[in-house]
């Protein structure tokens, strides 16, 4: 039944050269970056700045690139959705600009919830088949939080399973949501959880599962992981329920840092929230929508709607979102500077945000970071 990918071929040759993977990896190479440099030297990347607080947490980002000298030129393009033949789609401009460009940042998109428009960030991941989503979720060095051990990293199949959207009304008052999972996208997120744990030297892959329940779906998720195990006699695989994962999650965080966890769409969606309220909340933490021919940064969180035009926002989860994008670029200095600042002025504690228990606004926190910058 197990079918080789071609993809584990491109990883293979990638991972011969040496790569250090830092706190917010982006990822192993197996995306491949083939961004373009123009004749000044910069990099054109897609920025979708997004709903809610994606404006404003997206113009901190800038500023700090901006003092930061990163090169990197920016191609802001707006994601509306758009009525096309009876379908919810994309701005043709900015799928046109993320193909070019093979990488974007992306602020959080809203989706109504129980009616209208598909969701376009799940339209996104589907339409450049960004099949692993990478989420970090890491202690900050001097916040202080119940705990102060956390170094998890789970990534989520992303472009199928519960999220496929089929669903459908068999009789009135009986609905159909069909959760799909393939053998292909099982196996090519679980091989791509195997060259993250080789990468960044994390000795074990945990696949999280519901197979007692879900037997075929979750059953064939873990077959998939399990053939892909033997491809990496050097790293250990094991398997554990999603509700086990939580409850020790929550109770000791520690024992996870050692590993990556890969599973199904919506366990990852939900478990890397979770894990978000451990490290001080969703204003911390990011992600990397990972393809072959495009990858997407995403934070976690959403739009926000509650704080958003507020200046409240706390934009450190997009931008270390935008750091694992700098990482995929093999812009290391510049991530390894932004991420310095950053962290340090959170451990400060005199300018942040009022999700971590601060009095600073967006732009200044923002300002901060930049001063931290100029003075390094
Ligand atoms: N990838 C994406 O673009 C995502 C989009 N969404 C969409 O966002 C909308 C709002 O969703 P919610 O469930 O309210 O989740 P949310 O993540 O937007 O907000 C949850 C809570 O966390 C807070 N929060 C989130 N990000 C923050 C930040 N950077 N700084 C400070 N506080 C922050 C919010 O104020 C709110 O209290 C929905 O339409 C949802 O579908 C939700 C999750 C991911
Ligand atoms: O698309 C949305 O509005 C929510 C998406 C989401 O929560 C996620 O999958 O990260």
């Amino acid at each position: 039944m197990f079918r080789s990918h071609s993809l584990a071929g491109v990883a293979r040759g990638a991972l011969s050269r040496s790569y250090a993977i830092r706190q917010y990896a982006s990822a192993p190479p197996t995306a491949g970056f083939a961004g373009r440099k123009g004749s000044n030297g910069k990099y054109t990347v897609t920025l979708i700045p997004g709903d809610g607080i994606g404006p404003e947490i997206s113009q901190s980002i800038k500023d700090i690139y901006a003092a930061a000298e990163v090169p990197i030129q920016w191609e802001e393009v707006s994601v509306t959705p758009i009525l096309k033949g009876g379908k919810t789609v994309i701005p043709d401009n900015a799928i046109q600009s993320v193909k070019r460009n093979t990488v974007a940042l992306k602020g959080p998109l809203a989706t109504p919830i129980g009616k209208g428009h598909v969701s376009l960030n799940l339209t996104l991941r589907r339409t450049f088949n960004l099949f692993a989503n990478v989420r970090p979720c890491v202690s900050i060095k001097g916040f202080k939080t119940p705990y102060d051990d956390v170094n998890t990293v789970l990534i989520r199949e992303n472009t199928e399973g519960e999220y496929s959207g089929i669903e459908h009304e068999i009789v009135d008052g009986v609905v159909q949501s069909i959760k799909l999972i393939t053998w292909d996208a099982s196996e090519r997120v679980a091989r791509y959880a195997f060259h993250y744990a080789e990468a960044s030297g994390r000795k074990r892959v945990t696949a999280v599962h519901k197979a007692n329940i879900m037997k075929m779906s979750d059953g064939m998720f873990l077959s998939a992981c399990r053939e892909v195990s033997k491809e990496f006699p050097n790293v250990k695989y094991d398997e554990d329920l999603l509700d086990r994962v939580c409850l020790q999650i929550v109770t000791n965080p520690k024992p996870f840092s050692d590993r990556v966890m890969v599973m199904p769409n919506l366990y990852g969606d939900i478990l890397s929230d979770m894990c978000a309220g451990l490290i001080g909340g969703l204003g911390l933490t990011p992600s990397g929508n990972i393809g072959r021919d495009a990858s997407i940064f995403e934070a976690v969180h959403g739009s926000a709607p509650d704080i958003a035009g507020k200046g409240l926002a706390n934009p450190t989860a997009l931008l270390l979102s935008s750091l694992m994008m700098l990482r995929h670029m093999h812009l290391y200095e510049h991530a390894d500077k932004i991420e310095q600042a950053a962290l340090n002025t959170i451990a400060e504690g005199k300018t942040i945000t009022g999700d971590l228990g601060g009095k600073a606004s967006t732009s200044e926190y923002t300002a901060a970071i930049i001063e931290k910058l100029r003075k390094a």
